[in-house]
């Protein structure tokens, strides 16, 4: 069991305390994140939309918001051993908590082709040669023996080897730019900003641009299941707490206006720009930086994703594919959405993205901070199928993708879409939470719990597929008598289907 649970990543169940990682490993697996070529793309972009000036100001807070949340997603994740699906249950129920490894899964594939995509326009803009598609099927090809991994055996020491080439190698493109083009730079891809009166301060637009990665906080809950109790405070202050965000937020975002500014030759940034930009000034090693950093967040992405998009099909098959499975069948989406050029519909992507997910994790928030020592109810038979967080979830980036769609109608409600649903998604949320609202049948008999003293260190066997898992996640069904783990509770797979042969 613990070996399949190695490349399996334990999906669909509790991390046992015995499976948790040290700190070196899980801040190795997650550091790959920082190297997010799209993290610098935003700074750049950042200070289109707002000018220099407002586009820092907007980061540094950005990165002050972002560390409170991460630390929130942390503490949960960390100390049940819980996944955002898991964690999610409590409030959208068994089958609504669907959504959220749906949500996060195709953000993922998103970013997965966004990055990717990256890679090929830069090996392209060195080599001079061949039709794009060809380095897209180049890429995606190289890439996938790399990104079967997981965090438990692969993702840690790649990241450790790679981040110095990641980190200086990005220094030295802003060092050699401004070296080149001389200190003083040409910020005319910014000016526009400056004299235009936005319907929002610059500040507020950065932010809400940033609203479009709320993603990283059902992400970080998947990377810090596998964290250990005692790391809490160094998890929650470094890995994915301030550190992180200053590194891969302020940082990339800098880094993201120095090479614009410095290369002072365009007067529109594009996504490749800032590619351009590195392979300008760096030649070969800055082709060698580009995708060593794309290898790391892209080895992220297919990461999070496969283990979210096995998740979703979990929620509705009894037979789904591998882990490794859906590593190989994201590559094959990922091709084929690089043809539809990724960069050309990137601002809908991101608004859309934004509404859709801030409200999921406003809701977890909201309701971590209502019930902050409650233990989270995740066994499917002690879960209604669709809880009210679903609904709140429902309206609330129901009224926000509505609010995009009016840009000319209502052009301020339109720019703080996203804000306005999340603020919507809390009210809403605690609205339901005081009258009662939940996703939580009436409490029953637990025989399991009730019999077992040391809930995390006592392995109980499954009658469905008869493997053990830690006591914390086995259940008995309703009318039944059989134990099951938490995969079977959710598949219902019974005692004849387990008789099946595998
Ligand atoms: O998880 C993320 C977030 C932003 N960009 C990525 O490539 N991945």
């Amino acid at each position: 069991m613990v070996e399949e649970q190695i490349t399996e990543e334990y999906t669909n169940h509790v991390v046992p305390k015995s499976a948790r990682k040290s700190r070196s490993q899980v801040l190795g697996s997650w550091s790959g994140i920082t190297s997010a070529m799209a993290f610098v793309y935003y700074g750049a972009l950042a200070a289109v939309l707002a000018g220099v000036q407002q586009a820092i100001i907007g980061l540094v807070l950005v990165v002050i918001c972002y560390s409170l949340l991460g630390s929130y997603s942390v503490r949960d994740a960390v100390r049940w051993g819980l996944n955002s699906t898991l964690l999610s249950r409590r409030l959208f129920g068994h089958k609504g908590a669907a959504i959220a490894p749906l949500l996060v899964g195709l953000s993922l594939v998103y970013y997965a082709v966004f990055e990717g995509t990256i890679v090929a326009v830069a090996l392209q803009s060195y080599f001079n040669v061949w039709d794009i598609r060809v380095w897209y099927a180049i890429v995606v090809v190289g890439m996938l023996p790399l990104m079967l991994g997981g965090m438990q055996t692969w993702l840690s020491k790649l990241n450790w080897v790679s981040l110095p080439i990641y980190f200086f190698g990005v220094t030295a493109a802003v060092l050699f730019a401004g070296m080149q083009v001389g200190w003083v730079g040409d910020w005319s891809a910014f000016s526009a900003a400056a004299s235009s009166t936005p319907a929002i301060p610059g500040w507020l637009t950065v932010f809400v641009l940033y609203m479009g990665i709320f993603v990283l906080f059902p992400e970080t809950q998947d990377a810090a299941r596998f964290a250990k109790e005692r790391d809490l405070k160094f998890h929650q202050n470094v890995t994915f707490g301030w550190a992180f965000y200053g590194v891969a937020y302020l940082f990339n975002g800098l880094v993201g206006i120095a090479i614009v500014g410095f290369a002072g030759s365009s007067d529109e940034v594009s996504e490749s720009g800032v590619v351009q930009g590195i392979i300008d000034t760096l030649g070969l090693v800055g082709l060698i930086v580009i995708v060593v950093s794309q290898i790391r967040i892209n080895s992220a992405n297919f990461y999070f994703a496969s283990v979210n998009l096995e998740r979703f099909v979990g929620h509705f098959t009894k037979r789904g594919i591998s882990r490794k499975a859906w590593v190989v069948l994201i590559s094959l989406v990922v091709f084929v959405l690089m043809l539809t050029n990724v960069f050309s519909y990137i601002s809908v992507a991101l608004a859309w993205q934004a509404v859709l997910i801030v409200t999921l994790v406003g809701i977890m928030a909201t309701h971590s901070a209502l019930n902050p020592r409650q233990a989270p109810e995740f066994r499917t038979h002690r879960l209604k199928a669709v809880g009210p967080g679903f609904m709140v979830w429902i309206v609330s980036s129901g009224v926000g993708i509505v609010l995009l769609q009016l840009p000319a109608q209502a052009p301020v409600l339109s720019a703080l879409a996203p804000m306005i649903s999340l603020g919507l998604a809390v009210l809403l949320y605690i609205a339901v939470h005081l009258a009662g609202g939940s996703a939580v049948k009436e409490r029953r008999a637990d025989p399991v719990r009730d019999s077992v003293e040391d809930l995390w260190n006592v392995r109980v066997e499954c009658d469905s597929c008869e493997r053990s898992y830690v006591a914390q996640e086995m259940d008995v069904p309703e009318q039944g008598q059989s134990v099951q783990c938490l995969a079977c509770q959710e598949s219902k797979r019974d005692l004849e289907d387990a008789a099946l042969p595998r």
